[in-house]
């Protein structure tokens, strides 16, 4: 889980929560990853706040977004647009997941002309050794106007078995049969069908959060993935 920060002590933060730096000054540090990250992708170039489009506007992959981007840069402004994502309602299968979060990306980019582009795609893929057959895992891909996408995903968990089977034989979604089985039609644009499933320990932002960061992470080394001599 994503340790919550004040944006005020700032960015990217190597704090868990638990252990937290006090030796670091907090906006000296986030400056520095601030500049560095803002070189490296450029936030605007005319100096003013990063501009990040999101293609959902699921609120769970929206604020996620938000929460996470906040961290790294700083201030920033985070706008859901609404796009095609190119796949089925329920991606089954590694490929389609990825192939979402792409198109996701590339469209929230071009519709808004965003400093970067999220998107966000969650499904269900085959996983050797679980109880269903499948874990759901939901993927972030992030394009910046240069072309580079870079791409990481969540945790992964498992559905109950009856919505499996009606994934797999009615075709309906995982976050609409969830959401059925507790009488919350909602369910998927608020704690999810994780925050069900986990008791409350875990909601759809903080999973969304965690496939976020991880996508981000080549952007956060970018001497180790972009600059190799
Ligand atoms: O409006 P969009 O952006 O489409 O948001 P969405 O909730 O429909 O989300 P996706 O299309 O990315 O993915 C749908 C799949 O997400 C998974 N999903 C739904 N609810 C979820 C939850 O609470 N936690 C994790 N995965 C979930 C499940 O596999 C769904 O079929
Ligand atoms: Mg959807």
């Amino acid at each position: 889980m994503i340790a919550k920060t004040n944006p005020e002590q700032g960015a990217l933060s190597l704090e868990t929560g638990e252990a937290k730096d006090k030796t670091l000054p907090p906006h000296g540090y986030r400056a520095k990853v601030g500049d560095f990250i803002y070189k490296v992708f450029g936030g605007s170039e005319m100096g003013g706040i990063m501009r990040i489009a999101v293609g959902s506007t699921n609120p769970t992959k929206v604020k996620a977004v938000e929460n996470v981007m906040r961290r790294i840069y700083g201030d920033v402004e985070v706008v859901g647009v609404e796009v095609d994502s190119g796949v089925s309602d329920q991606p089954i299968g590694i490929e389609e997941i990825a192939r979402g979060a792409i198109n996701r990306a590339k469209q929230a980019l071009e519709k808004t002309g965003a400093d970067l582009g999220v998107g966000i795609e969650a499904g269900i893929y085959p996983f050797p050794g679980t109880l269903t057959g499948y874990l759901d895992v939901q993927v972030c891909a992030i394009v910046s106007p240069d072309g580079v996408i870079t791409i990481g995903h969540g945790p992964g968990f498992e559905y109950p078995p009856v919505v499996i089977e009606r994934i797999l034989k009615e075709g309906v979604e995982a976050g609409i049969a969830m959401g059925e089985l507790v009488n919350d039609p909602e369910l998927k644009r608020k704690v999810g069908a994780i925050g069900v499933l986990s008791k409350g320990l875990l909601t759809r932002t903080e999973l969304n959060e965690i496939a976020v960061l991880m996508a981000m992470i080549p952007r956060l080394n970018r001497e180790l993935f972009f600059e190799r001599k």
